[in-house]
């Protein structure tokens, strides 16, 4: 790390005119008018960090991570100070894996119970994203936006999502019919202009939906990108998303009331990582949001939002900030020997800026700190160490109930399976398979994607073939991934499905009537399929790694006097060899052992994967936010 140690202060005299107006004409002006306030930009303890060693970041989705010769600016005479704490051993680092008391728990040492639901202390809490289901969704981070807040909201939150309004100009669309026009509209300066946003509503169980309206949230295709590929414009959507999102809460009078300063900012990936960046560098100088403070939730590190440096300036930040999202990437990463290696990485800003970060499984927050799963970040979240936890998610179990589920043709419950089975024959009429209620049907949902271990599936498909088993694969992504499926499906007719689409009623129906839930994920922060897997009495069969290995528990026929133990099986390393012999274990015991078969299912099914539970944890991590001053103020 090569930064500049000493604090300091800086006078309006240091800033280029530039920085001195624009931050003044953006939608929080009037409230500083109010104020007062003057432009001396004084910074005590903090703040940029240069981050010259680490690489990777790879490409990221809707963000793509060119390399090119860049020229910075401005950028090579802004002032660096030191955010990142110096390496203090072990002293207060939070074990990640340290179960998070609650308030409750102290309180009355009880972590249930009906009337202790509500807590003490209330927060209004934003949560930024790109993704909120069912408005948007690509995958866990929509599930996760569109249930943690109606969680939290039932706490006695005041809650409010901030996402954009996707028009695709399909029938989707409707979905966004209840949310109407604020008629607040703001001006948003970056990219070298002036933009215009406005702001939809909708109030819905308990949470404000607000919606963040611009043209370039009008196109067709996903959140992020179409059949050509990425949008080559995601960091102007997502830069717009989080300047809208700054405003949100000072401007907007829902239910009469504006949320105000003193909130909670609940960050979600690279989408919403400018959040942070922009409360210090640009609304606390002038005495705005002294009182707030940030959460990043990290959903996946893969992802991080690296684009060119010169594009820093489009931003909105002041010149001197350019060090909190510095990124050079290692002599390997670039492309030729000019290449100076310099990006903007957006993910790392949140990391240098915010005032906790949050993964979504305890195993997965010990994993971004490592070489292995840091994915170039792992020395400098190692530096915030004292304030990462892990807190698995939840799932939406009204949404994900096999006794009510509107998108499967029979219910069933732990106490009564049988409409499992029929569950089973139905999707095989559907695709028409054989229909065979006794074959152990194999189930993979999830984005065809390096992570999701798509190619160890492929190479264990020949083999897997040679076994009495059907296997049913839905997804989308990698178009060679999509190709291969269709050839095994015409190669292995009565064994083999592969469904290339996004689909959720699909999703749920093979949820529903597989016996095995195959998910070989190279790397997983938490995963939601193996979750509503075990809630459908689906057995996984996982990958050992991050949320996997914390929520399966590996099956042992012998505990508990003969009735067994566990819900699935984890293997590791992750190759071909050790997913095919757990796969055979587990056909085996379904074959074999029907009766433990069914105590693995019911075990699996009885679990509690309620957000209550992950919804107090987080409220602990929002009451140590608030306890400690802002990490950048
Ligand atoms: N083709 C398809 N059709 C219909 N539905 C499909 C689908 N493909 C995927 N889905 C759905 O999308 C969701 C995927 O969630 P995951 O948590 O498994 O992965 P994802 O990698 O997107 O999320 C990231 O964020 C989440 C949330 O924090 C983490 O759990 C995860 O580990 C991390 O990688 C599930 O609801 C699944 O059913």
């Amino acid at each position: 790390m090569e930064s500049l140690q000493s604090p300091l202060v800086l006078s309006s005299k240091l800033l280029p005119n530039s920085l001195k107006k624009p931050v003044l004409e953006v939608g929080f002006a009037c409230f500083f008018k109010q104020r007062r306030v003057i432009q001396s930009v004084s910074i005590k303890r903090s703040v940029v960090c240069c981050s010259r060693k680490g690489g990777g970041g790879g490409s990221q989705d809707g963000s793509s991570a060119m390399l090119v010769n860049t020229d910075k600016k401005d950028a090579s005479d802004s002032v660096g100070f030191h955010l990142v704490p110096p390496p203090s051993g072990d002293n207060g680092v939070i074990d990640p894996h340290e179960k998070l008391s609650t308030q409750k728990e102290a309180e009355t040492g009880n972590s249930e119970g009906e009337e202790e639901r509500k807590t003490k202390v209330t927060y209004n809490i934003v949560f930024v994203t790109s993704e909120s289901a069912p408005y948007s969704k690509t995958g866990g981070l929509g599930d996760v936006c569109g249930s943690l807040p109606i969680a939290l909201a039932a706490h006695g939150h005041r809650v409010m999502v901030v996402s954009p309004r996707y028009q695709n100009g399909t029938c989707s669309d409707e979905i966004f019919s209840g949310a109407s026009d604020l008629e607040h509209p703001i001006k948003v300066h970056c990219f070298g202009g002036v933009q215009e946003v406005s702001f939809f509503h909708e109030y819905r169980a308990g949470v404000d939906w607000v919606f963040v309206d611009h043209p370039s949230y009008h196109r067709p295709g996903n959140p992020y990108g179409d059949g050509y590929g990425a949008f080559g414009d995601n960091q102007f959507r997502f830069t717009l998303l989080c300047h809208a999102a700054c405003e949100a809460p000072l401007v907007l009078p829902l239910g009469g009331f504006t949320y105000g300063e003193k909130c909670l900012f609940l960050v979600n990936d690279w989408h919403a990582s400018l959040v942070p960046v922009l409360l210090a560098a640009k609304y606390r100088p002038h005495g705005v949001y002294k009182d707030a403070r940030t959460v990043l939730v990290i959903h996946n590190l893969a992802h991080q939002g690296v684009e060119p440096a010169v594009t820093y300036d489009n931003l909105g930040l002041p010149p001197e900030w350019y060090g909190a999202v510095e990124w050079v990437f290692p002599t390997w990463a670039r492309t030729h020997a000019l290449d100076t290696g310099q990006a903007v990485n957006l993910l790392k800003g949140a990391i240098v800026t915010v005032d906790r970060i949050l993964t979504v499984s305890k195993g997965y927050a010990w994993e971004v700190t490592t070489p292995e799963g840091g994915y170039g970040l792992h020395e400098l979240l190692t530096s915030r160490k004292a304030v990462i936890n892990g807190i698995t998610n939840g799932i939406d179990v009204s949404e994900w109930d096999p006794s009510s589920d509107e998108h499967i043709p029979f219910h069933y419950s732990a106490e009564d399976l049988s409409g499992k089975v029929q569950c089973k024959i139905a999707l095989q009429k559907e695709l028409s398979l054989p229909i065979r209620p006794d074959c152990p049907l194999i189930g993979f949902i999830g984005r065809l994607d390096y992570q999701k271990g798509i190619d160890v599936i492929r190479l264990a498909t020949p083999e897997l073939m040679g076994e009495d088993v059907q296997l049913v694969m839905l997804g989308s992504g990698n178009p060679e991934d999509e190709e291969w499926m269709r050839v095994m499906e015409s190669t292995y007719r009565d064994k083999f499905r592969g469904w290339v689409g996004f689909n959720v009623p699909i999703s749920h129906r093979i949820t529903a009537s597989c016996d095995i839930l195959l998910m070989p994920s190279r790397f997983e922060p938490c995963g939601l399929n193996q979750l509503y897997a075990m809630r459908y009495g689906a057995v996984p069969v996982v990958h050992g790694t991050g949320g996997l290995r914390d929520t399966v528990e590996n099956f042992n026929p012998y505990a508990g006097g003969g009735s067994g133990e566990g819900t699935g099986w984890t293997f590791s390393p992750l190759s071909k060899d050790t997913m095919l012999a757990a796969l055979r274990v587990a056909i085996r015991t379904y074959r074999e052992h029907k009766p433990s078969w069914e105590r693995l299912m019911k075990r699996g099914m009885e679990k509690d994967y309620t957000w209550d539970k992950a919804a107090l944890e987080y409220e602990q991590v929002f009451k140590w936010a608030f306890i400690d001053p802002p990490y950048v103020s």
